[in-house]
């Protein structure tokens, strides 16, 4: 894959207090990049450095090769940004709204309501392009604001927490388009505390904490990365009759835990012993009514590696 943007040990304090520490990373064409990452994590900081929003103390930020600095112009052409905070103008109706936003990429003329149609359109407020945005749910004005950021076509669009307190409904449309602009060949950075989002959208995530990123690779990359266990989940029928201490005989278990009629096994994930824990719940006389078996989960994964939830 080619590289768009290419970050190396960006730093930024403020203050004394490191909130950058000397990251690097690659955002590569085609991708939705996912930042995830508890609150104070440094995920916007981050991004509002790449978007020329803050200043940093040290580190170098590349595009395409060159240097943001010298290609600065060149590169804001080629990136949309949407905002953790709204930046729409609640007087203003949605289609002014993106109008004026694309206006500012130099777009004009016929280009310019062709393409504030499209984006209206895209965001599912074609309908309602005449209202003013104050008139709009908590979830319309996001997605006005996407809209905003999409008319001119970027090919980098960097999307800082665009799902924060809106409905559901609001929420899988938001997802759905950006699933939607990454077929159509829009590069994403997305940055999230909410994993379900990650595993939804992401092609490749960066877990960031306290100022560092602590991993990165495709979801199914760093749960493999992270677990050597994996769990079967047996629902019994009869587990009366199961004698626990005689699964932990069978190779490879770590760990047995009955709960009513679950029972939860957890064992080494390069040992192959389901036969035998299947023919020691029938030994024990108990009956399998369900069986499967539990993947790695992301929250687990930041668990693992930090010690601590993503929502706390
Ligand atoms: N202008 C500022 N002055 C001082 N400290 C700041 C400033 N902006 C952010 N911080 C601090 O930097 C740290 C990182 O904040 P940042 O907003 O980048 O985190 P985040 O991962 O995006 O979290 P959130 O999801 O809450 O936005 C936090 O501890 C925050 O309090």
């Amino acid at each position: 894959m080619n590289s768009i943007v290419t970050i190396n040990q960006l730093e930024k304090n403020f203050g004394e207090k490191q909130v950058v520490k000397k990251i690097s990373f690659e955002v590569q064409k085609g991708e939705i990049l996912c930042f995830l990452g508890p609150n104070g994590a440094g995920k916007s900081t981050t991004i509002n450095i790449l978007s020329g929003i803050l200043g940093y103390d040290s580190g170098e930020m590349n595009y395409k090769g060159k240097s943001i600095k010298s290609c600065l112009n060149e590169f804001k052409q080629h990136l949309g940004v949407v905002p953790q905070d709204l930046a729409i103008y609640e007087e203003l109706s949605a289609e002014q709204n993106v109008k004026f936003f694309a206006s500012l990429y130099g777009l004009k003329g016929r280009e310019l309501e062709e393409k504030v149609t499209k984006a209206l359109d895209f965001v599912g407020l074609l309908e309602r392009r005449k209202d003013k945005a104050k008139t709009f749910s908590g979830g319309m004005k996001r997605r006005l604001n996407i809209a905003c950021a999409i008319a001119h076509e970027p090919e980098l669009l960097i999307m800082d927490e665009p799902t924060v307190g809106i409905d559901p409904q609001s929420r899988n449309h938001i997802l759905d388009s950006i699933k939607k602009l990454s077929k159509h060949g829009m590069t994403i950075l997305y940055t999230t505390h909410y994993m379900e989002e990650v595993e939804e959208i992401s092609t490749r995530i960066l877990i960031m904490d306290s100022g560092t990123i602590i991993a990165e690779g495709t979801k199914e990359s760093l749960k493999e990365d992270i677990f050597d266990e994996r769990q079967f989940i047996l629902e019994v029928e009869e587990e009366k009759n199961l004698n626990i201490d005689d699964f932990y005989t069978i190779e490879g278990i770590k760990k047995v835990e009955r709960k009513e009629h679950e029972l939860t096994i957890t064992t080494l994930k390069n040992i192959e012993n389901l036969d035998k824990i299947i023919a020691m719940v029938i030994k024990n006389k108990a009956k399998i009514l369900n069986l499967f078996c539990r993947t790695a989960s992301l929250e687990n994964v930041f668990l693992r590696l930090t010690g601590k939830s993503l929502r706390d």
